[in-house]
């Protein structure tokens, strides 16, 4: 009796309970108790304890192909685990207008940053709210304008140029490119360029910025204990993290290396904003950061990071796509259709800002290539207020989702959706009748729709345009099906791998 009473109050009693207590925390806190009963009458793929259904979305080829099953099995909306937390997805053209155009806040997912770097990632737009959102996205603006656009059309052409000499120079050796990354290295020197005035001689923005570190695993299970596994995470950097914060690192030294420069040459500044280059960056210093304060001491960051993640990376992607998808054999029709519109045009002229109206195939290309492989195959809100989404009660706060990249592909809103057909975006075509009214979301939609999107259309139709001018593209054998590597955006994994077939002068087509 007395050898059970000192087991009681003895340690080893008090450290069973304080383990068993905190086992039963963990366990509790695994099968998340809370968010099944919020959204208890949303069906969706049952949650592994702790992970979701992170790990079926590894074993299905990344989360948009998870989605896509998800849609298939569980109809337009579902509730998903992509991270610890759930998502609400839909996957209809309805719900998702009622998502974009309800919500204007963006979810923000968990990252590692901390210090220094964490204060580099809070001055980002993307997911700005309030206020500054609407002053931010207001500084953007004139940026985006008609006369902004066509001040940016000499150095869009001259990169598709240099874009095209090197082209020349494998061609001429028989060499076989990835023109996934060659494309890449243009369109970051041409938003570089566009908003800062000054070029931008490096592909800055590796691909290494966006790999993972073995800490993001733990980060995303546990986001309560969050501060010190960014806290660990920052003193004892794992190879991945270092490559993460080296790419971000190249990106702010090149921004602060410009920033000085253009301090200096304040006159040298003013010629470059009459001239339209470099606006975007005068335009937000004078609305935002400098002169009221918002962003104080981080808007160049800011216009780095955007320029990076939004600009740079989406349009070589939906570049890279269309090429791919011309380059196929079983698209030769189409690809004929589009060198026989640049030739009505001429190979050798260089089209005016109005002149690139003139070529409804070739933007019909590109945005057939963009409904196949949406760069941004997900797009996420958070509901701002308690909504009622397809007869489900969904709270205030939830995450949500719209899955493009299943929309996009899928039968039900697409007749015969593997199949690359242009048509769909031609006017009077029976296949542009049969197209859903809103289910094509490439840059999104609301508020919050992507602000580059001229840019983006202006600077695919030019560099399309110089290419297809002198070749055509022949995929490698070992390409017939693309495997997508996804982060925030989708991308091809091994770039796309093509040689170049310089085109026959013109008089000696026939
Ligand atoms: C083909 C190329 C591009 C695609 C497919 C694309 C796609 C997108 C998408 C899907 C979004 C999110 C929209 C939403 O949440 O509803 C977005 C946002 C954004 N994009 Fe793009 N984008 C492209 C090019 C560009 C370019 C060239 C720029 C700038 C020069 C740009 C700047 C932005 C910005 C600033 C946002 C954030 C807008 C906001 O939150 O208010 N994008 N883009």
């Amino acid at each position: 009796m007395v050898l059970l009473q000192d087991y009681f109050v003895s340690w080893s009693f008090l450290a069973t309970v304080f383990v068993s207590f905190v086992a039963a925390l963990v366990y509790v806190y695994g099968c998340r108790p809370l968010d099944r009963w919020r959204l208890r009458h949303i069906p969706g793929p049952p949650q592994e304890w702790l992970t979701g259904n992170i790990l079926e979305h590894m074993k299905l080829g990344g989360i948009f192909k998870a989605h896509q099953r998800y849609a298939q099995k569980y109809g337009p909306i579902f509730v998903a685990r992509n991270v610890h937390t759930p998502i609400v997805m839909v996957d209809s053209p309805e719900l998702a207008r009622k998502v974009l155009l309800q919500n204007n806040y963006r979810c923000v997912f968990p990252n590692l940053l901390h210090g220094e770097d964490a204060k580099f990632e809070e001055s980002t737009y993307l997911d700005t709210r309030g206020d500054k959102l609407k002053t931010v996205r207001g500084a953007w603006q004139p940026f985006f304008f008609s006369g902004s656009l066509e001040g940016f059309m000499g150095l869009m052409k001259d990169s598709a140029d240099l874009l095209v000499d090197s082209v020349e120079l494998h061609a001429s050796k028989g060499q076989v490119m990835d023109i996934h990354g060659m494309i890449g290295a243009m369109t970051v020197q041409v938003v570089g360029t566009t908003a800062f005035g000054v070029n931008f001689h490096t592909q800055a923005a590796d691909k290494a910025a966006f790999s993972f570190s073995m800490y993001t695993p733990p980060l995303i299970l546990l986001p309560f204990a969050a501060p010190l596994i960014k806290r660990l995470a920052h003193h004892f950097p794992d190879e991945g993290l270092s490559r993460v914060k080296a790419g971000r690192q190249v990106i702010i030294d090149i921004v602060k290396e410009l920033l000085a420069e253009r301090r200096k040459e304040l006159a040298v500044e003013q010629n470059r904003i009459a001239k339209g280059l470099g606006k975007l960056r005068a335009s937000f210093a004078e609305n935002t950061g400098e002169r009221r304060g918002v962003a104080p001491g981080s808007f160049v960051d800011l216009l780095a990071f955007v320029m990076v993640l939004s600009a740079y990376e989406t349009t070589a992607n939906a570049l890279a796509f269309t090429m791919y998808l011309l380059s196929k054999p079983e698209n030769s029709a189409k690809l004929a259709k589009l060198t026989a519109e640049i030739d009505v045009f001429g190979r050798e002229r260089v089209p005016t800002f109005e002149e690139l109206d003139k070529f409804p195939w070739l933007e019909a290309c590109l945005r057939e290539g963009m409904r196949i492989f949406p760069p941004v195959p997900t797009l996420t809100r958070e509901a701002e207020r308690d909504m009622d989404l397809g007869g489900h009660k969904v709270p205030k706060g939830t995450m949500l989702g719209v899955a493009v990249y299943s929309m996009h592909n899928s039968p039900a809103y697409w007749q015969e959706p593997e199949k690359y057909l242009p048509e769909r975006f031609i006017e009077g075509t029976p296949e542009y009748q049969a197209k859903p009214l809103h289910g094509y979301l490439p840059f999104g939609d609301g508020l919050r729709q992507c602000i580059g999107l001229r840019f983006a259309i202006m600077e695919a139709k030019i560099t399309l345009i110089r290419l297809y001018q002198r070749f055509t593209f022949e995929l490698q054998a070992e390409q017939d099906t693309l495997e997508l590597r996804e982060t925030i955006t989708i991308s091809a994994a091994n770039g796309v791998l093509v040689k170049a077939i310089p085109r026959p002068p013109p008089n000696n087509l026939f």
